[in-house]
């Protein structure tokens, strides 16, 4: 895991934004993997900054969202379908018959889940996928308990995580306690993983996340085994890690390198 501990949130989604249009430069037609929640805001709005100064372009890129509630179709303005119209694709240059989202419509999931996946492989897989992080450390909707090997599947939300997302509905909406979601071994599959979070409230989950042992207890402690996950988190979201001084040292040796690489190709 490359953990790198930023000042603030701005700094994070900068940080985040900074890897997918450098992955987007080298490889136009790029498969990107997309999260919702609150976290992956800013980063969005940095790209649809950098597409609006023509730094990058998102024309030839494919996308596939990581999860959506079961029971919400995509004009329901809290379906993640919605959310990604509105937060990103809606002001950027991509061909939005390009961009995936589990239908939380299917008449039935579990084949509709078995499609996705299949959709998934034959973009020829994710190049990079984003991700948040839920405070019991569940990534997409694989909530504790998840299978670590789990592919695209109907899942059910813990109470905690629906607490945590009613704030996004009216008192008295009805609100998905199902969802589908990518599994965890769908996820390991993408080429790289940024994982970000921000704020006090994620530190125990990112502390579980990146210095727990590997456990369905914490989900996203499968990323331990993914050979190129990058956690970029802030000082609040790092505050219980043991080691952030060591991750420190760690990421300014690696951007030395990065730096004396760059050089050696000019
Ligand atoms: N399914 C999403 C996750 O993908 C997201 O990571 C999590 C945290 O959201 P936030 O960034 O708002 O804390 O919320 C939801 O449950």
């Amino acid at each position: 895991m490359q953990i790198v501990i930023l000042k603030d949130a701005a700094a994070v989604a900068e940080y985040g934004a900074q890897i997918f249009i450098d992955q987007i430069n080298r490889k136009q037609d790029s498969v990107l993997g997309l999260a919702t929640g609150s976290t992956p805001v800013a980063l969005y709005q940095e790209l649809i900054k950098a597409n609006q100064a023509n730094k990058v372009s998102f024309k030839q890129v494919t996308s596939f969202n990581l999860d959506e509630y079961l029971g919400l179709d995509g004009d329901h303005p809290q379906s993640y379908r919605y959310f990604m119209n509105e937060q990103l694709f809606n002001h950027v240059d991509i061909d939005k018959s390009n961009t995936f989202v589990p239908p939380g419509d299917a008449q039935n999931p579990i084949t509709a889940c078995k499609m996705y996946e299949n959709k998934i492989s034959q973009s020829g897989g994710v190049d990079v996928q984003l991700l948040g992080i839920g405070r019991n450390g569940h990534i997409g909707f694989n909530e504790p308990s998840s299978s670590l090997a789990s592919r695209t599947r109907v899942k059910t939300l813990t109470k905690e995580t629906v607490e945590d997302n009613a704030r996004f509905f009216a008192e008295g909406e009805f609100q998905p306690h199902l969802s589908i979601t990518m599994g965890i071994g769908t996820i390991l599959e993408a080429k790289k993983v940024v994982l970000l979070a921000t704020g006090e409230n994620k530190a125990d989950a990112v502390r579980d996340m990146c210095e727990g042992a590997v456990s369905a207890v914490c989900p996203a402690s499968a990323l331990q085994f993914h050979q190129d996950a990058v956690i970029v988190i802030d000082e609040a979201a790092a505050s219980k890690l043991v080691n952030a001084e060591l991750y420190k040292h760690i990421e300014g040796e690696n951007q030395k390198l990065q730096q004396y690489l760059a050089e050696l190709k000019h």
